[in-house]
């Protein structure tokens, strides 16, 4: 229904670009509405970075002026025509953008947003002292009518010209966020952790994001500077960064049709305001106040939200539309599933956390890692994952050495992982969540994403039924349509194992998967857990939990101060004396892990 809603939303679209200017009475109409057309687009570009990954830039007003003085600049000297122009102005502005998005590898949020501020001062400052390129103060002068293939354009055709990019930049916008990027970028937005456990390079996502919104803020530059015939250094303020940010958010950050709504609304409302004359900066600041205040979400953030709660979604799918897990898994047979760790030192200043670690997980089997709290089982499932580098030793899976890769890296070499605080993407659907495990499987690039070609559509749809298997193999299928974060804590932690296998794992690392489950969900862990290592995926067990630990384990390594004391099977370990002194800190009679249940 969401997607035919879209469609419906393209074509009223369509329909109003190509009715305004039979409509219009006077230039001046016509001009306000090419005016909101640039803006729109700065603004659809801006919705990937705001409402996909969650950052903010207050520099756009910036990015616009590089691609304003880029596009005059070969207009006026080099006699480029607007395409030209545009393509240089896109590829300037998409350089600063890469430029941009590397501090957000270090800061975050308002950090990132002063960094973006001063990024704009500087271009605006550059603007006003290079004068022999920029003309200063004065700026650029006589910007030629836009002109394509040799042939000056007509109003009109320069019309055509910013309808056809406004429109084409929503659609392709669009086509980004319902792919395979889109969601990442989403799941980068709300756990980086999680996002990263899976195979996903936030920076490169980040990076991505940057660049989109860097393009289009400069091709929508360099048509203004067509539009307007001059430019200079006034043109491009804070203020107009701070009304690029506010069309996406009055509009609705993330949504398809918000950050255009939000650009025309923005763009006509100072002129409608003008009446007012003394108060009309006081009447803009009040009605934004007011809009904000009763739609938090943005005009469509809201509006879908009502119809949701009208007319919800049904939840579930039918678990017999997807791939079983026993087929999508069972491509992974082909390797060894084996884990070789080998001397792991790991040290936080001047406390060893992990000391010479070893332990080998056995194809197809399940391994359990205990020991008393702080004894080291966290550093070392975070160690192996790649959030943490060891200081010495090595650690192998299916022959593939890990050590010294990114977590992302690991993911994708065939380890996934779960944590011990469930870590799901919140704000995304059940189905979603799983598909973004199954991402890094996937093989269309980025231009097949925008352009929808048949292998995208083929490889999203095995996605999609990748993702509904793996959730009726985890009994989530009656789920799949509801916000992750709606589910109860039970149901949340077998999410995120389907997620997890949905990267297709030759091993599976469970963090305490049992902490805060009631009995009856143990027992359903405990068999889950058997059926996942029957198809041939070996599992690293973390669990405080004997009961399931001796139920489920074909061995069981002991990590105590960071050193490894045993590793056997479940009945010989219970009965060690290392085993024993460690958990009671004297020697024991009694069994040592019974008693600690
Ligand atoms: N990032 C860190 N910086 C400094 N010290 C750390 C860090 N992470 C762990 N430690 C220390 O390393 C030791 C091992 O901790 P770790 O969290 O790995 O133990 P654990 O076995 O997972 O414990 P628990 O069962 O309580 O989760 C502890 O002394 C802990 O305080």
């Amino acid at each position: 229904m969401t997607r035919h809603l879209t469609s419906l939303g393209f074509v009223v679209l369509a329909l109003v670009l190509v009715a305004v200017p039979l409509f219009s009475d006077n230039e001046y109409e016509l001009r306000l509405f090419m005016l909101f057309l640039i803006y729109g687009i700065i603004a659809v570009g801006l919705n990937v970075l705001v409402g996909l990954t969650g950052l903010i830039s207050l520099g756009q007003a910036g990015l616009f002026a590089l691609g304003a003085y880029t596009g005059g600049i070969l207009a006026t000297r080099l006699g480029f025509d607007i395409v030209t122009a545009s393509l240089g102005a896109a590829i300037v502005s998409g350089l600063f953008g890469v430029a941009l998005a590397y501090p957000s590898v270090r800061v975050r949020g308002v950090y990132l947003a002063v960094v973006t501020i001063a990024f704009g001062i500087i271009v605006e400052n550059v603007a006003i002292e290079w004068q022999s390129l920029t003309g200063g103060t004065t700026g650029l002068t006589s910007i030629p009518m836009p002109n394509l293939f040799g042939a000056e354009l007509s109003g009109y055709a320069f019309y055509g010209v910013l309808a056809a990019s406004l429109f084409l930049a929503t659609l392709l916008t669009h086509n980004l966020k319902v792919s395979r990027y889109g969601r990442a970028m989403l799941a980068v937005s709300q756990s980086e952790t999680a996002a990263r456990a899976l195979g996903i390079n936030a920076t490169m996502m980040r990076t991505l994001a940057f660049v989109v919104a860097s393009v289009t803020a400069g091709v929508a530059g360099s048509f203004y500077s067509f539009l307007n015939s001059y430019i200079s250094p006034d043109i491009f303020t804070f203020a107009d960064s701070v009304r690029f940010l506010l069309m996406v958010i009055l509009g609705g950050a993330g949504s398809t049709f918000g950050a255009v709504i939000g650009a025309y609304i923005l763009t006509y409302l100072p002129e409608y305001l003008q009446q007012f004359q003394l108060w009309q900066k006081f009447a803009y600041g009040a009605l934004l106040l007011l809009v904000m205040f009763a739609l938090p979400r943005g005009i469509v953030g809201t509006v879908v939200g009502v119809a949701k709660r009208l007319r919800p979604a049904p939840r579930a799918v039918l678990a017999g539309d997807g791939i079983p897990a026993e087929q999508s898994l069972g491509s992974t047979s082909h390797r060894t599933s084996e884990l070789v760790a080998r001397d792991l030192t790991v040290r936080f200043g001047g406390l060893t956390a992990l000391s010479k670690a070893s332990l080998r997980v056995k194809p197809g089997e399940v391994h359990a890692l205990i020991g008393p709290n702080g004894a080291g089982k966290s550093t070392f499932v975070n160690t192996i994952s790649g959030f943490y580098q060891p200081a010495e030793g090595i650690c192998e899976l299916d022959g593939v050495q890990l050590t010294g890769k990114r977590s992302h890296e690991i993911a994708r070499i065939g380890l996934a992982r779960t944590f011990q605080n469930t870590e799901l993407f919140g704000e995304m659907t059940v189905l979603e969540n799983v598909m973004v495990g199954h991402q890094q499987r996937l093989g269309y690039g980025i231009a097949q994403a925008l352009l929808r070609t048949p292998a995208f559509r083929r490889e999203e749809e095995v996605s999609r039924r990748t993702a509904i298997g793996l959730l009726a193999f985890v009994g989530l299928e009656d789920y799949a349509n509801e916000e992750a974060r709606f589910l109860p804590f039970g149901l949340q932690r077998r999410l995120e194992i389907a997620r997890a296998l949905a990267s297709k794992p030759s091993l599976l690392l469970l963090d305490e998967p049992a902490a805060g489950l009631t009995t009856q969900e143990i027992d359903d862990l405990e068999a889950m857990i058997r059926r996942i290592a029957g198809l041939g995926v070996s599992v690293l067990l973390i669990e405080h939990h004997v009961e399931l630990i001796m139920a489920v384990a074909d061995t069981v390594t002991v990590l105590d101060y960071g050193q490894i004391i045993a590793s056997d099977t479940p009945s010989v370990v219970q009965e060690d004396p290392r085993v024993i002194e460690a958990y009671f800190g004297t020697p024991h009679t009694a069994n040592a892990l019974e008693v600690t249940a």
